[in-house]
């Protein structure tokens, strides 16, 4: 769906995205995280034809931006980090203006624009948009890009600044939006939520991209794995206590076995073995560091 080779872009002469390889596929969520100013919304904005890059090629379902632009920004839903909205008119005016610049025919902008209200839970009819909180401007802004029901949804943080029950209800949206065949770009700052709806996860740094991956192949070769044995034991022994059993905690597999032996070896009472994997946060504080 998404090829972008060796694409820089240059603001004069400071590198805001460097030499940058991405593939994302054809319905899959990909999510872009990164330190502010390490090139997501630049990245998001030139796929999205709104920028080009300075060197490089980018392919959008088999189109080159270069060149086919206009044809293909038809089946692009674009989020923009900032989304202003005319605020003197109410979510469906605001949606049907943009629907009759998108050309759509009236009943079926209507249809489509009932549709969104219900789904996105912007239930507030009269009220104009001006008066709406954040989240609902957002999701103003989220139905606005959905409107002629794009194929590709390039979201630049979509849920930027909102309270984390609204921020989960438009991550859950978005996941249902892939069960219905979209493809989508994110970027975000909220790891749990990229970890949550992404099939990969792209980091970058300084415009360059460190990793590409699942997130169980990143966890394989950046995350690290913690085992936790609970048992019992009569002895007095020198593990650590807790809750008058004894817990030991290790990120060795050998560790971890020698003491299942021992368990066994002096009839000590297993509670409980667990594994904790590396949450991308972790993952991602030990890249950046
Ligand atoms: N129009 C522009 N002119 C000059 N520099 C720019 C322009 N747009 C972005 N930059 C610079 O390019 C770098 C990347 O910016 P970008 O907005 O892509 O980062 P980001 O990862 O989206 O950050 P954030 O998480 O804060 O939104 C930053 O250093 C920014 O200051």
């Amino acid at each position: 769906m998404i090829k972008l080779k060796g694409v820089t872009k240059l603001y004069k002469d400071f590198v805001a995205v460097d030499n940058l390889d991405l593939e994302v596929k054809e319905g899959e969520i990909l999510g872009i995280i990164g330190h502010n100013g390490a090139g997501k919304s630049t990245t998001l904005k030139m796929i999205a034809g709104l920028t080009a890059p300075t060197y490089g090629s980018i392919h959008v379902m088999g189109k080159d931006m270069a060149k086919e632009s206009t044809y293909v920004k038809r089946y692009i839903g674009y989020l923009p980090e900032e989304s202003p909205l005319y605020e003197n008119m109410t979510a469906s005016e605001y949606l049907l203006f943009f629907s009759e610049l998108y050309g759509m025919p009236s009943k079926d902008a209507k249809k489509r624009i009932d549709m969104l209200l219900k789904a996105l839970k912007l239930d507030e009819q009269n009220k104009l948009t001006g008066e709406f909180s954040k989240g609902m401007k957002r999701k103003v802004a989220i139905a606005r890009s959905l409107l002629h029901d794009p194929k590709l949804l390039i979201f630049d943080e979509p849920n930027s600044g909102l309270d984390p029950l609204t921020s989960f209800f438009i991550i859950d949206y978005l996941k249902n939006l892939k069960g219905q065949g979209k493809t989508i770009l994110l970027s975000a700052h909220n790891l749990f939520h990229v970890e949550y709806i992404c099939d990969r996860v792209a980091i970058i740094k300084g415009g360059k991209l460190l990793v590409c991956d699942t997130m169980d192949s990143i966890r394989k070769s950046l995350g690290s794995r913690e085992y936790e044995v609970i048992f019992w034991s009569g002895d007095n022994l020198d593990y650590e206590r807790s809750d008058g059993n004894y817990i030991f905690k290790t990120t060795s597999i050998g560790e971890m076995a020698s003491v299942l032996k021992n368990i066994s070896e002096n009839n000590w009472a297993l509670i409980d073995l667990s594994i904790k994997q590396s949450a991308l946060e972790d993952i991602y504080v030990k890249l950046m560091a």
